[in-house]
Order: C-alpha cells, then structure tokens, then sequence
C-alpha cells in the first residue's frame, strides 16, 4: 500500500517527466519501477511490442468470476506549463495538463492495495498510451491486447474534473462524454505578391470564408436542444505580410454526443469545404479522423450499481453529473466491453488543457479509496 507522503512523492514526479502520445517510454519505464516495489505474489505483467508504451498488469484473484478491468491514461499534451510549481514539467513545451499523472498516481494506489490485500476476482490494469490523441485504447483493442486472460469482464476508468469539489466523485446513466472527430482542412490557392492580388489566389480569405461559414453549422443545423461543437484551435497561413499566402491549414475537433450528430456536424462540413473550394477556386482536403474516440457510453447495469455505491458509501462525496462535451478514446473500450467511466473532482480554477491547471493532490487519497471501496463490493455482489 502506498502512504500519503508516497503517492505525493509519485504525483509530482510523474508530473515533471509529461510525455506526448506513444511516446511515453519515462513514464512506463517510472511506472513500472514503482510496480515492481509492490508485492509480486499475486502480479501478472504484458507489454506490447507493436505498442511499446503500453502496460497491463493482472492482480490474480483467490476466487475469481470474472476480470475487472480498469483503465489509466498516460499520456500529455503539447501545452507550455506556466503553473510556477516547483515540480513542473521537464519536458520543455509538454505538459500534464490533463491530469493524467494524478489518473496514474490514483491507479497506483488502487493496485498497491490489491497487490497486499488479494482480490476476489481477477484485476486488469491497463495504463493506456495516447488517450488525447491517436486513439491508445482502439490501437491495444485492434492489436488483440484483450484476449484469453487478459480479457476483462467489464471496465472501468475516470478523468479528473476541475469543476467539482476535491474527491468528489460524479458520474451519470447513459453519455458521459461526446465523440469527437479530428479535423484538418488544407486549402490550396496561389501565393503572390501582395501589390498584386488579382495574380493570386489568396488561401487566408479562403480561409476566413470556410471559418465564418462553418460557425452556421452549429448555429443553423444543429438541434438546439442536443447540441454540438465544432471548434477550430489551430490556424496556420502567411509567412509575412507582404506575400498573399498560397497555401492554409486550419486543424479543429468536432463533438457530439450521438454518433448520428456527429455525423451531420462531418457532414456539413464537407459540403461548406466543397463549396468554399468552389467559390475561391481553390482546392480543399478535408481530413476528418474519428478514430476510437466513440461516445463514453456507460453501460446501465454496472453504472446503476456504482453510482448506488457512491451514494451511499459514508466517506465519498457523490455528485450527479450532465453529459460533458470533453472527448474520452474509452469510449471505443466502453463499445466493446461494459462499463462506467466517471469523474474524480479535482478543484481548480483553471479549467483542464490549460498551462496553469493544478488538480489538488487531496483527490488522490480520497479517488484511490473510493475506487477500491468500490471494487471490494463488487466483487462480493452479483450485478
Ligand atoms: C478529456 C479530454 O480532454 N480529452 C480530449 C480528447 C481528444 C480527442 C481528439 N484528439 C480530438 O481533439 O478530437 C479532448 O479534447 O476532449
């Protein structure tokens, strides 16, 4: 079992060493230095070769019915820490500004209990590479990583959420987070010289016009009362700013909450891009990546139980939560396996993928007893 002063110890150095996705080899590597301090009794290990930053390891259980999965993200994103705390990232430019060193750390904790205490039936743990991008849970899917043994019965994760109160644990029957799809458009015109724009074609205009029109996407199609999101968080176009740019980039992320609104959102965006293509006489790829980031749809038996636990367990504050727009790759696990994907309420003002987020520590006592209480019940109950 690991004591306060240990999973703080884990926490902050977890956090200096952020790495991008499937490039998370300092993180597995620290991981499993810390795996193999627990006691190895009960302890199973498989790594992947053609997905080499992944880990699962099996806690064997003294009576086991089945094989209870739970899943940790670990990697980070690309974002310039600007906290001024004095474990901040090492990693110039790569941050954890998603939490997902406190997810490893809270994962850790469950794991060092049931590596002393066994557990009735089979534990799996997955730590996960690239949940923010390029979809870590379908690739392990996709590479047969679940199969025989190391198929759970049923799974389980969680994410950090800065809006609810310090290990408060939410969660919601049905969607809890959208899908999304990754969007990259490149416009092709002609560059030239800014003297002279009826010889060129300009692809920053273009550019503007494609923009402006996809924000009627959401505002004219869309069902108000189930809303979307299509967001545009990269434009890059121009070199200086007296040569007309030939050539544009404009990268963004849709999100829905059904597949089939998803869809529409795909869908209009493809015609707009035709008929921005048409208008500007330029030529327009449009790159639309879904990938494994499914709708998180938790399933309704186990969820039901959860949620009873939580309630009623005396220590864990429980909070009903709404379906959020954040997208989640376990959406793709939680598509072929049953499960409950939840939140762990980490208190700050800062919201999640920003420089500054600093999730309180404090969660990660109360997350880890939650999560084990948790488990310890539902192993001994038929759901
Ligand atoms: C919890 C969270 O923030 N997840 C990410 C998932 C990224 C999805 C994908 N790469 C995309 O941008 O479409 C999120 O941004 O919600």
């Amino acid at each position: 079992m690991l004591a306060k002063n240990d999973l703080s110890e884990i926490y902050q150095a977890l956090h200096q060493i952020p790495e991008l996705a499937l490039q998370e080899f300092k993180t597995k590597d620290y991981l499993l230095s810390i795996i193999k301090n627990f006691n190895q009794k009960f302890l199973e290990y498989r790594e992947i070769k053609e997905l080499p930053t992944a880990l699962l390891v099996r806690v064997k259980g003294f009576a086991p019915k089945r094989t209870i999965g739970y899943r940790c993200d670990i990697d980070a994103l690309p974002v310039k820490e600007q906290t001024g705390l004095s474990f901040a990232s090492k990693n110039n430019g790569v941050m954890h500004a998603c939490g997902h060193d406190l997810h490893m750390t809270v994962a850790l904790g469950v794991l060092a209990y049931f590596a002393t205490e066994q557990p009735k039936d089979n534990l799996l743990f997955f730590f996960q590479p690239a949940e923010e991008s390029e979809n870590g849970g379908k690739l392990a899917y996709e590479l047969g990583v679940f199969s025989g043994k190391w198929r759970p019965d049923e799974f389980y994760g969680l994410h950090d959420n800065p809006d609810l109160p310090t290990g408060a644990i939410g969660c919601n029957l049905g969607t809890l987070f959208a899908g999304t799809t990754e969007v990259d458009i490149y416009l092709h015109g002609k560059s030239g010289h800014a003297a002279f724009p009826q010889n060129a074609n300009d692809m920053i205009v273009c550019a503007s016009a494609l923009i402006m029109q996809a924000q009627t996407i959401v505002s004219r199609n869309v069902d108000p009362t189930k809303g979307g999101v299509l967001t545009f968080g990269e434009l890059k176009a121009g070199s200086i700013r007296n040569v007309i740019a030939g050539e544009a980039l404009i990268k963004g992320t849709i999100r829905g909450l059904t597949q089939e609104m998803i869809e529409l959102i795909q869908q209009r965006l493809k015609t707009i891009c035709a008929g921005v293509a048409q208008t500007y006489d330029a030529t327009i790829d449009l790159k639309l990546n879904q990938g494994g980031y499914l709708p998180v749809e938790n399933n309704d038996k186990l969820t039901k139980f959860f949620i009873e636990y939580m309630k009623n367990a005396p220590d864990v504050e429980f909070i009903e939560t709404t379906p959020a727009m954040t997208g989640e790759d376990f959406g793709y696990l939680l598509a072929k396996f049953p499960g409950t994907m939840f939140w762990l309420g980490v208190n700050d003002t800062h919201s999640l993928h920003s420089e500054c987020f600093t999730p309180d520590q404090g969660a990660i006592l109360k997350g880890i007893n939650a999560i084990t209480g948790f488990l310890v019940v539902r192993m001994k109950k038929e759901v």
